[in-house]
């Protein structure tokens, strides 16, 4: 390496010294030392000098006439009196000058002097002056190489200011000028130095190279370090010895320059050769400065801080893109999906709209379908209805069942009973010695045993009609203490197995209502009225003002003592409160027969008003459930005053109510509801296409046969059984074609149920 850096050293004066050397003709070291470092100071004070003069004071301060090596480094350390000097001598050569607030730079970071001096360097080397290395400003740099740059600056400004005309005698080169111009040099030496050393191929250290040679090649024009060498050489000689001490030196120097220059040729070429990358990768000078001053004193290799930095740069500027590139190919591909699922939903939604609107059009079909089915089925249902109560009548519009009491616990008798089979019965009459038997037919005859289930059933039947629009009245008939209250109401001490026929029959009312509470709704109120002596009275006041009730006939909504109590009930508990008041507000007195006889007539009427829930339509039904008074005949009861006229009432009323069923019965043109109360109170009830229900109460014990037989005889007047049973003999085949009818039809609502699925139209 050295030996290659010495072949650049080919500077005239350099050569001779070694070639002086060699003939060991040496300058004392001491001489050659102070004559160096004058004309160093000298070269560095007229640097100084035109730098002051060209630029003037930088940022607050300019360069000491005479500046020490130090000084002269520190004043130009930051570059901007170098751009300043070069951008007066040649316009514009540097574009941006970084400034500093304080001259000493100590504001500027070492980058930012690099920045100034790189930029100074490089437009020196552009004009074609010999450069030197940023780090020749720093501490231990070569002082001399920076001088010599700044006085071939001036030489150039000086050239310039004489025209630029011819060439410029500091340089060889022509290399394009910013402006242009073109710029000769003279000797391309110095600048092929200075190249070299950019391109780092021999440190000034390595090369042996001091600041000295450099002055001398740096003015080689005055040649005065050789011509001060020679005589130095010469100075003590002898005149004789001159010309062939002479002759050896030129022949020796002439051999060394064509040896150097030759091997300077060959390394250039193989520089040339190899350094085609390295010159383009290092346009800029390797220098190395110190990061501050101030900081520490390691030095750093700006270039490659600088690449490095750049090359981070590229690489996290690279990377930032690779991730940007990614990102977006991510966001792109999430733009695919979401479009394909866009796509894919709305095919989705398309079919799912599709789909809708065909089920639609099945739901409408299916409920064009099922109205159609529900008015066929309510078609139905009324024909069933109807169906039903024909039925109801071909049974008997009007029914009679006789009950027969047990003997009450203590008493000794025999029975008048002889023989119960179905609905016949057979009273055993004592008959001058010998007893007689006298048989009656009723619907249905029921024993002392009968349970009030057994009673009930035949009753059942009548609630639905009830519901269905029609009346219903419900007799309890019979002598007093025959039982009359046990049937309808139940014993004193009632258990659920004793409730009489008006419990049971309001507990179906309410259950049927409820079964039915999607194709109807029922509004229920109760009256409680009594008939004592002819005279109407209310048995539900709380007043205690009981006074007379008319019985109008011609209301409208059935409802024919208008000024009773008309209570609403919910459920059977509240008509057995009600019952109960109404049994305590009845007229109660003692007769000779009983401790306890009702000498009037009490009647417990269910209203019931019922809303078609489809149609609209309203009908109304009504269930009187009658508790008559006693039957016994007047001169039995050994009455006399106000209670044999209490007998008569009753008897009178009684007689008046089996004129009327029997008129009923055996369909008279006039029926005379007029000749009682109760008979008017029930008029609504009792024909038409009303169903009249009557239990006649007997007593088994033998002293009351004769009532026992008197009972029989009223109620086999007034009991349509033989009629019916006629009737339904002659009219069988009728009954059995409308009881098919009824069983097609009862299939047809089942069917219609099934099709519309309807649970809460239950088969009524
Ligand atoms: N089927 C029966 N089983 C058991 N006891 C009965 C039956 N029928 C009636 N009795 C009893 O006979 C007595 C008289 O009955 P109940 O009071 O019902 O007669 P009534 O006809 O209503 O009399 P009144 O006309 O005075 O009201 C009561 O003690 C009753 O419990």
């Amino acid at each position: 390496m050295a030996e290659a850096a010495s072949l650049f050293s080919l500077s005239a004066a350099a050569v001779v010294e070694d070639v002086l050397r060699e003939h060991g003709c040496r300058l004392s070291d001491r001489d050659l030392a102070s004559r160096r470092t004058g004309e160093a100071a000298a070269r560095r004070n007229e640097a100084a000098g035109w730098l002051r003069r060209t630029v003037g004071a930088v940022a607050g301060r300019d360069l000491p006439e005479e500046p020490s090596e130090e000084e002269f480094r520190l004043g130009l350390r930051n570059g901007q009196i170098l751009c300043s000097a070069l951008n007066r001598v040649h316009p514009g050569a540097v574009q941006k000058v970084v400034t500093a607030d304080s001259v000493d730079g100590a504001a500027l970071s070492a980058f930012q002097y690099f920045e100034n001096v790189r930029n100074f360097l490089v437009a020196a080397q552009e004009i074609g002056l010999p450069c030197f290395e940023a780090s020749d400003l720093e501490q231990g740099g070569k002082n001399a190489r920076v001088v010599n740059c700044v006085l071939a600056l001036k030489s150039y400004g000086d050239w310039k200011q004489c025209g630029g005309t011819g060439l410029w005698k500091y340089g060889g080169n022509l290399k394009p000028s910013a402006s242009g111009k073109s710029l000769v040099r003279k000797n391309s030496e110095p600048f092929r130095r200075c190249q070299s050393m950019n391109e780092g191929e021999a440190p000034y250290e390595d090369a042996g190279f001091n600041g000295d040679a450099h002055l001398d090649c740096g003015d080689m024009s005055r040649s005065r370090p050789l011509k001060m060498l020679v005589s130095a050489v010469l100075s003590d000689k002898r005149p004789d010895e001159v010309p062939q001490l002479l002759e050896s030196m030129l022949g020796k120097l002439v051999d060394e320059f064509e040896n150097r220059l030759k091997s300077q040729n060959e390394l250039v070429k193989a520089a040339l050769k190899n350094g085609t990358d390295s010159t383009k990768c290092f346009s800029k000078s390797k220098v190395l400065v110190e990061a501050t001053p101030n900081f520490s004193e390691r030095k750093m290799d700006t270039s490659e801080i600088y690449s490095k930095h750049k090359q981070t740069k590229k690489e996290a500027s690279g990377k930032v893109a690779l991730k940007q590139h990614s990102i977006l190919q991510q966001q792109s591909k999430h733009l695919e999906d979401l479009k394909a699922n866009l796509q894919t939903t709305r095919a989705g939604m398309e079919f799912i709209q599709m789909k809708y609107s065909e089920d639609l059009n099945i739901l409408g079909r299916h409920l064009f379908s099922l109205a159609h089915a529900a008015s066929g089925y309510h078609k139905v249902l009324e024909e069933n209805r109807k169906l039903y109560n024909q039925v109801q009548d071909l049974k008997g519009s009007i029914r009679v069942y006789c009950r027969i009491r047990p003997f009450l616990p203590g008493q000794v008798s025999s029975s008048t009973v002889g023989c119960i089979d179905d609905g016949n019965i057979t009273i055993i009459t004592p008959k001058s010695g010998k007893d007689g038997r006298k048989s009656f037919s009723f619907n249905k005859v029921f024993g002392p045993s009968s349970t009030q289930d057994e009673v009930f059933l035949d009753t059942q039947p009548l609630i639905r009609s009830v519901l269905d629009g029609y009346n219903v009245c419900i007799f309890a008939y019979g002598q007093t203490g025959s039982g009359k209250t046990f049937t309808m109401s139940g014993p004193k001490n009632m258990t659920e197995q004793t409730q009489g026929v008006n419990y049971r029959a309001l507990g179906d009312l309410f259950n049927l209502a409820e079964k039915r509470k999607g194709t109807f709704v029922y509004d229920i109120a109760v009256q409680m009225i009594e008939i004592y002596n002819e005279q109407v009275r209310d048995l539900l006041i709380s007043d205690g003002l009981n006074k007379r009730l008319e019985i109008r006939n011609n209301s409208q909504n059935g409802i024919n003592v208008p000024d009773a109590s008309l209570v609403r009930v919910a459920s059977t508990m509240d008509v057995m409160e009600l019952m109960n008041i109404g049994h305590r507000n009845r007229t109660v007195g003692a007769t000779a027969l009983n401790d306890r006889s009702s000498r009037s007539h009490s009647c417990l009427t269910v209203h019931v008003q019922g809303k078609d829930l489809t149609s609209g339509n309203i009908i109304r039904g009504c269930m009187h459930l009658v508790d008559l008074a006693g039957s016994e005949r007047v001169d039995k009861s050994e009455v006399t005053g106000e209670r044999l006229k209490e007998a008569q009432h009753i008897n009178k009323s009684l007689s008046a109510l089996g004129d009327v069923i029997a008129s009923l019965a055996q369909k008279n043109a006039h029926v005379p509801y007029r000749n009682s109360k109760l008979t008017q109170l029930l008029q609504d009830s009792l024909g038409g296409q009303a169903k009249t229900l009557m239990f006649v109460h007997i007593s088994p014990e033998s002293d009351a046969v004769g009532e026992t037989i008197s009972t029989l005889k009223f109620a086999e007047r007034v009991s349509t059984v033989e009629l019916g049973a006629a009737r339904l003999n002659k009219e069988s085949g009728e009954v059995k074609e409308l009881k098919e009818q009824v069983f097609s039809t009862q299939n047809s609502i089942t069917n219609e149920r099934f099709r519309i699925g309807a649970k809460h139209y239950s088969p009524l």
